[in-house]
């Protein structure tokens, strides 16, 4: 038996004794997976040091923080997110106890990304405990030294519940052979399609958080300093290689130059004159990316940077002016710090040249207009939109994250992940007795009972608004108009 399958062979038995289920247990984990990230806050930073030349603050601010959020919101709400909820009912159930119970769904595999490789790995994890799951994590093998810090999980959670399968492509593959109940993917939309392909043949659902090309339209009413300020730092954090970074700039002819000229003074406020020895600028997770990053610059004008060293991973941070669509770089997820503008004729134009390519996953808007923004919001798609900012909708634990079409299927963060990561149940629970109210749907099917059952089915009752006395008061007055009606035939 292969590791992989031992692991997953393990965790399910742990899920099946239901020692999972009551939340005080799935509260416990949660706070040892805090208690994990305080002890090995030294291990993770010189990890992430090692792996992306972060910074221990840069990992704390935009790794820990979020993290530590989602585990103390799911703490403090897990009674209430786990908790029955009642529905509205119809005029034919309202004797009836209906309503939604969470239940877990069994063993969850979450395959982590190399690029936030805590955030993007631990955070669906959080979601998979306070949701009452087993779960095998992978974490990737690209940020290896991260990866490494990520074996030490099961001496703090329940070892057997918890399984972490370190690893490269084969011993993922093992992975998805297995049989799972959800499976949490990150990654590139290549990759998800395999995941999702491996998952159908248990037909095993799936969360793909994926990536893409996220636009950023700049209207030419706007502020473009504080436009470009906020778009250098979306940019170039991480050194390009965030899922949400804007991935390139449309913009009318006119205003190019402005925008040039406002990110060079950003590059040169935020990373220096020399970003390759400025201790917050990144470096390419390896030379494979490195090499396909400065291979897409191919053909373009450069504006600005352009200077990269392969022994070192280094790009500079760059800009490449009137990027033609059929280009290199815009052909695919660019994810390195290069930052090409294309030329557009307006708001109608941009949004035609959206329209044209796949759904993004995070899709920018910077104006003053409130109308130009709507504009944008109702007759584009993507995972999130955003106007006069980058990536901060990743902060707010109570908007769903994730994709549409090419940038993924389903959706977490918050109440998200425990719903994504919870089988919710419909339960309705009716008592024996008042069997006169169910005649209408019993044959013979006469075209009385079929006007009382419109009656009784297409009225939805919002029970929020109903006293008891008035339920009583209804069910006793059709119980007997029907008793009367029928029964006594
Ligand atoms: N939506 C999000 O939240 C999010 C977050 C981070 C990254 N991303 C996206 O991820 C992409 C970058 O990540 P990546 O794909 O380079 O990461 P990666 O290479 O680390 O792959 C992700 C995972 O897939 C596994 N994997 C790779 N190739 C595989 C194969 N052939 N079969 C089975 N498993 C395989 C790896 O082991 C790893 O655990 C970008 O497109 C980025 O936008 C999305
Ligand atoms: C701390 C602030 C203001 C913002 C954090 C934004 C951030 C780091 C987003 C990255 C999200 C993420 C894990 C992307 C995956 O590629």
């Amino acid at each position: 038996m292969s590791r992989e399958q031992q692991a997953v062979q393990q965790a399910r038995k742990a899920f099946l004794t239901g020692r999972s289920k009551p939340l005080d247990y799935r509260i416990k984990q949660l706070q040892n997976l805090k208690q994990f990230i305080k002890e090995k806050t030294t291990d993770i930073a010189n990890a992430m040091r090692k792996d992306l030349h972060k910074t221990a603050n840069a990992t704390q601010l935009f790794e820990i923080l979020g993290l530590e959020g989602e585990i103390n919101l799911a703490v403090s709400k897990l009674a209430e997110w786990a908790a029955a909820r009642p529905v509205n009912k119809n005029l034919l159930t309202i004797a009836d106890d209906v309503y939604i119970q969470p239940e877990p769904l069994g063993v969850v595999l979450v395959i982590g990304a190399w690029n936030y490789p805590i955030a993007v790995t631990l955070q669906p994890l959080v979601g998979a405990i306070a949701a009452g799951n087993a779960a095998v994590v992978k974490p990737s093998e690209v940020s290896s030294h991260t990866a490494k810090v990520m074996e030490l999980l099961p001496l703090y959670l329940d070892p057997e519940m918890y399984k972490v399968v370190t690893g490269g492509v084969p011993e993922t593959q093992e992975l998805l052979r297995q049989r799972f109940d959800h499976i949490f993917y990150t990654g590139s939309s290549t990759v998800g399609k395999l995941v999702m392909e491996a998952a159908a043949r248990h037909l095993t659902p799936v969360t793909l958080e994926l990536g893409g090309k996220s636009p950023c339209y700049i209207d030419k009413n706007c502020d473009i300093r504080i436009a470009c300020r906020r778009i250098t730092w979306g940019k170039y954090m991480n050194c390009g290689q965030t899922c949400i970074a804007p991935d390139y700039i449309l913009c009318e002819s006119n205003i190019q130059d402005k925008v040039i000229n406002e990110i060079q003074k950003c590059i040169q406020e935020f990373y220096t004159n020399d970003p390759k020895s400025f201790a917050d600028y990144g470096r390419i997770i390896n030379q494979r990316h490195f090499k396909r990053i400065m291979a897409l610059t191919e053909g373009s004008t450069l504006a600005i940077g352009g200077d990269s060293d392969e022994s070192e991973c280094y790009i500079a941070p760059t800009v490449l002016r009137d990027v033609t669509p059929g280009s290199k770089v815009m052909q695919e997820e660019i994810f390195g710090p290069i930052l090409p503008i294309v030329i557009v004729n307006g708001l109608k134009e941009a949004i035609q040249f959206i329209n044209e390519r796949e759904k993004p996953l995070a899709l920018y808007i910077f104006s003053s207009s409130k109308k130009v923004i709507k504009q944008m919001i109702s007759e584009t798609s993507s995972g999130a939109l955003v106007a006069n900012d980058c990536l901060v909708h990743f902060t707010i634990s109570d908007l769903p994250f994730g994709g549409v079409g090419n940038s993924g299927t389903g959706r977490y963060h918050g109440k998200y992940s425990f719903d994504q990561l919870s089988h919710l149940r419909s339960c309705l629970i009716k008592k024996l007795n008042m069997e006169g109210v169910n005649q209408m749907r019993y044959p013979p099917h006469t075209t009385e009972k079929l006007r009382w059952a419109r009656v009784l089915l297409l009225k939805q009752v919002n029970l929020a608004r109903w006293r008891q006395v008035a339920q009583v008061a209804v069910i006793a007055a059709l119980a007997a108009f029907v008793v009367q009606r029928f029964l006594r035939r």
